[in-house]
């Protein structure tokens, strides 16, 4: 099977041409009971359809989580399976939210899961965690760069509790995310237009000058809307690295549903602010 075309440049060209946004799908119990679905395989499978009709042409980049559809164990997946073939099909970039992360023999079965092109769950990139240390990814990093798939490190997340591993101090004097962030430098060096091992840095943060962002890879942002974050807040988060963010929007858009043109107003209304907030940046 023919690899793709790196994933680092199909995202590029995504969201040149769709808008920079990334959709997540979070079927959330509360989502589902505000849209008169019940919290069962049929509800989960009537939301997820619904997102994929309403959006799956005009959004750039989608990102299902898969603890959501997990849930509800192999009919769960099999409604996951479902939306990533179809959002692929559609012509949009799917980043699978499941945060894999283990020793390298068995990361190597997760890279089978979703990073080789003809598994029934492949995604063009993939969230996954270093915590086992950065080495233990190269299972997933060798097989990404095989099928022009990608990868999202786990490097400074959005939620508060993170500070505690990520801002760690190591004995170089280096912390532990801006490790992870020189890894993904070396893994991107000499990609144009932009390297396929992107960074999770959540749009909740704050100022992170004091962070190396610039890995020519995508950095995607988690954080805005129900967490509090806004994409006027992405050019003091990211500084000069903003134009390589792919902001993450789940909940804020996700509640407008289910009606498909609300569903649609809120994502290009997020997409339009991402715009504006970089153009002025
Ligand atoms: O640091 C991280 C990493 C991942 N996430 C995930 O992103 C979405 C955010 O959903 P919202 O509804 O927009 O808050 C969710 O799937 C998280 O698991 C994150 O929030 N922060």
């Amino acid at each position: 099977m023919s690899p793709l075309e790196p994933f680092g440049a199909r995202l590029r060209h995504a969201m040149d041409s769709r808008g920079p946004l990334c959709v997540g799908i979070d079927p959330h119990a509360s989502l589902l009971a505000s849209w008169g679905l019940n919290d069962d395989i049929q509800g989960l499978e009537t939301f997820t359809r619904t997102v994929v009709d309403a959006l799956a042409d005009q959004v750039a980049v989608f990102k299902p989580q898969s603890a959501f559809f997990e849930r509800f164990g192999s009919r769960g997946i099999a409604v996951l399976e479902q939306a990533v073939a179809d959002l692929r099909d559609a012509g949009a970039l799917v980043v699978m939210d499941a945060k894999r992360g283990d020793i390298g023999s068995t990361m190597a079965a997760y890279a089978e899961t979703y990073l080789r092109k003809d598994a029934p769950l492949f995604s063009d990139a993939l969230t996954v965690s270093p915590y086992l240390g950065y080495g233990s990814l190269k299972p997933a990093v060798d097989l990404a760069r095989e099928s022009g798939a990608g990868l999202f490190v786990l490097a400074l997340t959005s939620n508060p509790e993170g500070a505690e591993v990520q801002h760690a101090v190591r004995a170089d004097g280096r912390t532990v995310a801006a490790t992870m962030l020189a890894h993904l430098a070396e893994e991107n060096a000499g990609a144009e237009p932009l390297g396929s091992f992107g960074a999770v840095v959540g749009a909740t943060l704050g100022d992170l000058s004091s962070y190396d962002l610039a890995i020519n890879g995508p950095l995607l942002a988690p954080g805005i809307g129900a967490q509090g974050a806004t994409p006027a807040d992405l050019p003091r988060v990211f500084g000069d690295a903003v134009r390589n963010v792919v902001p993450n929007v789940s909940r804020a858009v996700l509640k407008a549903g289910p009606s498909s043109a609300a569903l649609r107003d809120a994502a290009v209304r997020f997409a339009d602010e991402v715009r504006e907030a970089v153009a002025a940046a």
